[in-house]
């Protein structure tokens, strides 16, 4: 465990978020509980120990340091943020650990991910966690500040499905492999890119970027 715990809190801090011993380890519990879920539900299909740590807990934590930026430019206030599709919670429940002044809501189209979360959120005690059992198309709520989303669709297909879920001045920060050039020509002419990050997780050999977007002003 403490092995695991400085491999994390190692891999935070070349990701610029250091996380403290309390944090990594809630971070490991909530590892822990998608394990034990997993043996019983689908959640994921890495199963490996080490790789969930990196592909999972690392992946997800590199988020953290351009979503801070990204809040320092709204004067830190606190901000409401949907994970689309987002399975297990990754990235949503990961960003529910490390900043509880971001109300995150995951939502899944499937019941059981749905309950995990809100078991995540119940025994890792984040009342900052919340979680929708719904198609997001279908979802009708107050707007998010930020919509995130890994693993989960097209560009195109995310900016179509969520576009009703934005506050005014509200992005969409998605997580990608291969720098997406081909989904970005498809977009549609009223979103703009504004940012392209790249991402370098520490022991994934494997690209990662950031694609922040936007509806366009015109
Ligand atoms: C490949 S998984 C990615 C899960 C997680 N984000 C991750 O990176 O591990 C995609 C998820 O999107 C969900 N999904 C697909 N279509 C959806 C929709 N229209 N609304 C909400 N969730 C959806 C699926 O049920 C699935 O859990």
């Amino acid at each position: 465990m403490s092995a695991d715990r400085d491999r994390l809190q190692a891999g935070a801090e070349v990701l610029g978020t250091p996380i403290t011993e309390t944090q990594a380890d809630t971070l490991l519990a909530y590892l822990a509980l998608l394990q034990r879920w997993n043996q019983v539900y689908n959640l994921t299909a890495i199963r490996d120990p080490q790789q969930m740590l990196v592909q999972h807990l690392l992946d997800s934590l590199s988020v953290l340091a351009p979503l801070d930026r990204h809040r320092a430019g709204l004067g830190e206030r606190p901000i409401r943020l949907l994970d689309v599709g987002s399975g297990g919670g990754l990235p949503g429940a990961v960003i529910a650990v490390l900043q509880p002044d971001v109300a995150v809501t995951c939502v899944d189209t499937v019941g059981k991910k749905a309950t995990f979360i809100r078991q995540v959120g119940a025994e890792l005690r984040l009342p900052n966690l919340q979680a929708r059992h719904a198609r997001v198309e279908e979802l009708r709520e107050p707007p998010y500040d930020v919509i995130t989303a890994r693993a989960f669709a097209s560009l195109a297909d995310l900016v179509r499905l969520t576009r009703s879920l934005l506050a005014p001045g509200a992005c969409w920060m998605a997580m990608k492999g291969q720098h997406p050039q081909a989904e970005i020509d498809t977009l549609p002419v009223d979103v703009s890119v504004f940012h392209v990050e790249q991402l370098q997780v520490p022991h994934l050999d494997a690209e990662r970027c950031l694609i922040w977007m936007r509806p366009a002003t015109v």
